[in-house]
């Protein structure tokens, strides 16, 4: 059986990205951006003043100069003449520097009425004054493709007025939930049955990791039905099907999807939960096969969705990223599959992090899930350790979880 690395590096090898799309400035903060930005103008596009103070000629910023103010810039309001020997205009930080003024004395070192104005210290050519393109120049590449967008990122290509910007399209992740036994929240629920968690789940997940969910009607276990639900969302970036991935008799995804020209590129990793995940391609669409239970489906997708998402959407979709913390209780040795302990965290009395396994870890129990904070990594064949051993945890909810 295929190791973790080992299935996402196949899921990731087949993903491409998706194309680029033109977006309002404003709403591209967690977008992947899709061509170069260039910036379009200089900045500052001039001299500019760094202090609130006064612009003079180095030349006479000598101690107790007395020189005659000719006039105010206001930041906005350039100066329109030059200034000359003797001479000072009042400006403020981020005024343009006017002509002739190579030096600024902050307010703070004069003495000054609405006429003139008395140096208390010698200026130094450029002091306080930020030279034009100190930032960037027009046409610098301010930001590359494959940029996972900050706010800060945001900031840079509005200064270098960018009112709109090209990104990578929000992957389509079409989601088909599978089994004669469940049922939509708020529907009728068959005899024996149980309502679908994961359908919302996964979408919530999908969401939250940047890609656009699309819920699908159920499809009950039959190969027919299994078919036609997928070859319905042809024109997503990626399917995932819950249930159905196992070797029961009426566990159908794989058949149903063989029926309409499925390639598997693998089926069952060392992993638990989540042991039955199968990865394909349906024509260009690829497919996630994860299992039905309730926490191997959302652990498969924090392992395996997750980094295809962010690989679909321009990054280049990575496990995701670990802390360590000390275990509060002992573990026994792990078997060949990975393990995924959910956990919650905590501190110790000296602040460090702490991280304590649930009792039961059943791939059924929701409400375990949803209180748990990490998920403990065991490797294959990891020894027993003893209470106060450091492990490696995922946060759930730093990844969407
Ligand atoms: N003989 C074997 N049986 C099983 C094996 C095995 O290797 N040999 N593997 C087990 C493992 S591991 C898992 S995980 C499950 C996965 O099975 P399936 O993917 O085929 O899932 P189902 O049988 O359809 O459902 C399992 C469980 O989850 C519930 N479920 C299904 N869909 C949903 C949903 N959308 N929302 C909430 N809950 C759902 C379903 O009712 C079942 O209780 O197989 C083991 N069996
Ligand atoms: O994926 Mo299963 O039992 O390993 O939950």
């Amino acid at each position: 059986m295929l190791s973790v690395p080992e299935a996402r590096a196949r899921i990731l090898a087949l993903l491409a990205p998706t194309g680029g799309e033109i977006i309002p400035l404003a709403e591209a903060a967690g977008r992947v951006l899709a061509a170069p930005l260039i910036a379009r103008l200089t900045q500052p596009p001039n001299d500019v003043s760094a202090m609130d103070g006064f612009a003079l000629r180095a030349a006479d910023s000598v101690i107790g100069a007395r020189l005659r103010i000719i006039g105010a810039a206001p930041a906005g309001h350039p100066f329109a003449g030059s200034v000359r020997p003797g001479e000072a205009v009042r400006l403020f930080t981020g005024s343009v520097v006017p002509a002739g003024a190579d030096c600024i004395i902050i307010q703070e070192e004069a003495e000054y009425d609405d006429t003139t104005v008395t140096l208390r210290e010698a200026g130094l050519p450029g002091k306080h004054i930020r030279g034009a393109g100190l930032d960037f120049a027009a046409g610098d590449t301010l930001l590359s493709p494959g940029r996972h967008l900050t706010a800060r990122d945001i900031g840079l290509a509005a200064a270098a007025n960018h009112p709109w910007i090209t990104v990578h399209r929000k992957p389509v992740i079409a989601i088909l939930a599978t089994g004669d036994e469940i049922a939509m929240p708020g529907d009728p629920i068959p005899a024996g049955g149980i309502v679908s968690s994961n359908s919302h789940a996964l979408a919530a997940f999908v969401r939250a990791n940047g890609g656009i969910p699309i819920i699908l009607p159920i499809a009950p276990d039959d190969r027919t039905a299994i078919a036609n639900a997928a070859a319905s969302a042809s024109h997503a970036d990626l399917l995932i099907t819950t249930g159905g991935a196992s070797v029961g008799t009426h566990d159908l995804v794989q058949a149903g999807l063989s029926d309409i020209g499925l390639d598997v590129d693998f089926w069952k990793i060392a992993m638990r939960p989540g042991k039955p995940l199968m990865f394909g391609r349906l024509g260009n669409l690829p497919v996630l096969g994860l299992p039905g239970n309730p926490v191997s489906a959302m652990i498969c997708a924090l392992l395996f969705a997750k980094p295809a998402i962010e690989r679909l959407a321009g990054l280049p979709g990575t496990a995701p990223s670990t802390d360590s913390a000390r275990c509060t209780i002992a573990l026994s040795a792990n078997d060949h599959r990975a393990d995924h302990l959910r956990a919650t965290i905590d501190r110790d009395a000296d602040g460090h992090w702490t991280v304590t396994p649930f009792g039961p870890q059943d791939s059924s129990m929701l409400r375990r899930l949803a209180r748990a904070d990490a998920v403990v990594l065991r490797a294959p064949h990891a020894p027993a350790t003893p209470a106060g051993t450091t492990v490696s945890i995922i946060r759930l909810a730093a990844c969407g979880l």
